[in-house]
């Protein structure tokens, strides 16, 4: 089953698939009980990841025929869920909503609070995309509330910016700046710095929204240091079109202009990278959009006539009169390109992360590897990644059950976080394995992260067990060679060796 996620990681889609047809036919003669189903979740969860839909539809439904014979509510919901994802991403919305609720009604029945807030979060977001804002404002305020009962701050700090987001769209500023300071508190507390920026640049639009022009100023200068750290080169970052309204509301249309073209040009090129299908529902909306622009600019125009009359002396006056019309112009176009992407970048966003532990998913961190890879190529820079793999984290399952396996699994993803650099980056990449990625670090250092790992993970306390629990892990490390490593994938096989290798001297380990 690793073997199919490392395939899926891999986008090798082909030995994917033979890998899935002969975990097929061993299920087929296995005995029908809950491993099958949970493999069949898997199985599905593949084909959803390679774009199969409906096999991952005929895998899911497998799974649910057994949790259903057996009773089994827990796997039942973690079906629901699932197929809450694919109808989302097929766009039935309705449908996503009912399976959505269904998972929520049995998480919530079971006590699984962390996956309840989860699902509310995720019916927010489904709400969001069906214009329904009042449902979902009620469905992120409910995931605000277990999550701060559970003390789960990162939940938390994403239900509340996706709360913000809402006030925003309804104009209610002030509520809006209030939940984005509160997110930006926890995501500093873990670090943060990279989604700490997105969530200022929403407070500078809430900032921008009440025209306060001395936080939007102080905020904007410090924000456009931080874009040069943690911007995209390229990219048409939000954070480009929030700049273009603040220089409009400090009345600097030329800067204006020149950011929101900026952002434009680099919208349209970002076009080509989107699928035909979402290129012609944008051009419907764009063109109609396109007809309210071309009547302001006749309004606009009358406008201009009519001060060109009155004031035919004044020269200057009509080109700041026809520059900011253009600025106009350019915003409204801005904001209709803004409102298609935003639908499609939050459930890029969405798809970037792991349900349970909030981490990155492994789609996540690989991308992440693979980035880091070809700049290593090109500027010959060193770079390490370590594949983590928890010690007999089965034990903690069959001993406490699978809820405490699941709060195991958040406390590793808490410790990394706190245990790796500002440089580094981690993210789930199989059931309780880990990915991570480290940048210039020699192999002192690849020790000094295992032990700060290590002693992060000495004594856990979890909700439900009596004593503090102690988790162990192996570690396989890799260097980059560029004289080897075709790619990053030969990389992780490497440090699979040595991650196989650890295990078998005894686990508790790195290899290096
Ligand atoms: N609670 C919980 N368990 C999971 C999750 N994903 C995978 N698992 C379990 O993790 C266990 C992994 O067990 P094994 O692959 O045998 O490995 P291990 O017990 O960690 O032993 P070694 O890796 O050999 O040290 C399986 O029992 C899976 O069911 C999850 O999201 N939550």
């Amino acid at each position: 089953m690793l073997r199919l996620a490392l395939l899926d990681n891999a986008a090798e889609f082909d030995k994917s698939k033979q890998l899935t047809q002969k975990i097929i036919s061993k299920i087929q003669r296995a005995s029908q009980n809950e491993l099958v189903a949970r493999s069949y979740l898997e199985v599905g969860y593949s084909y959803y990841l390679d774009t199969g839909m409906d096999k991952a539809i005929e895998f899911y439904n497998k799974a649910y025929e057994i949790y259903f014979r057996l009773n089994e509510e827990s796997g039942l919901a973690d079906v629901f869920n699932s197929l809450s994802l694919v109808y989302g991403e097929q766009g039935d919305k309705n449908l996503a909503v009912n399976y959505l609720k269904k998972a929520l009604a049995i998480y919530s029945k079971l006590g699984y609070r962390h996956a309840a807030s989860l699902a509310h979060y995720n019916l927010g977001f489904t709400y969001v995309d069906m214009g329904l804002l009042e449902e979902a404002k009620s469905q992120f305020s409910a995931s605000i509330e277990i999550s701060l009962d559970i003390d789960d701050k990162l939940n938390l700090a994403y239900s509340k910016s996706a709360l913000a987001r809402i006030f925003i769209k309804q104009s209610q500023f002030v509520n809006a700046a209030n939940l984005y300071k509160e997110s930006i508190a926890i995501f500093k507390y873990f670090d943060d710095e990279v989604t700490s920026f997105r969530m200022k640049v929403g407070l500078l639009e809430s900032y921008i929204g009440s025209k306060d022009k001395i936080a939007a100023g102080k905020l904007f200068n410090k924000l456009q240091i931080d874009y040069a750290k943690y911007g995209q080169p390229g990219y048409p970052s939000k954070f480009l079109l929030i700049s273009a309204r603040y220089h409009e509301l400090m009345m600097d249309y030329k800067r204006a202009f020149e950011t929101q073209l900026d952002y434009s040009q680099r919208l349209l090129k970002n076009f080509d990278r989107v699928q035909e299908q979402d290129v012609e529902k944008l051009m419907v909306e764009f063109d109609s959009k396109i007809k309210e622009s071309e009547n302001l600019l006749l309004l606009k125009d009358n406008e201009v006539k009519k001060l060109r009359l009155e004031q035919q002396n004044s020269r200057l006056f009509f080109l700041i009169l026809v520059s900011v019309m253009a600025i106009l112009i350019m915003v409204v176009i801005g904001f209709l390109l803004y409102r298609q992407t935003l639908h499609r970048t939050r459930f890029q966003k969405m798809a970037l992360r792991d349900h349970l532990t909030n981490a990155p998913n492994r789609r996540a961190v690989l991308q992440y590897a693979k980035e880091r890879f070809s700049e290593a190529r090109q500027t010959n820079m060193n770079f390490t990644i370590a594949l983590v793999d928890l010690d007999h984290f089965k034990t903690f399952n069959d001993q406490y059950g699978h809820d405490v396996g699941d709060e195991v699994l958040k406390s590793f993803s808490n410790a990394c976080a706190s245990a790796l650099r500002k440089q580094d980056r981690y993210g789930r990449y199989g059931g309780e394995e880990w990915l991570l990625v480290l940048g210039d670090t020699d192999k002192n250092e690849v020790t000094q992260i295992f032990n700060r790992l290590k002693a992060n993970l000495e004594k856990i306390s979890i909700n439900g067990v009596e004593k503090p629990l102690t988790v162990l892990f192996s570690m396989g490390v890799a260097q980059y060679d560029p004289d080897t490593d075709k790619n990053v994938q030969d990389m992780i096989r490497r440090a699979d060796s040595n991650l196989y290798e650890a295990k078998g001297l005894g686990r508790d380990r790195v290899i290096q």
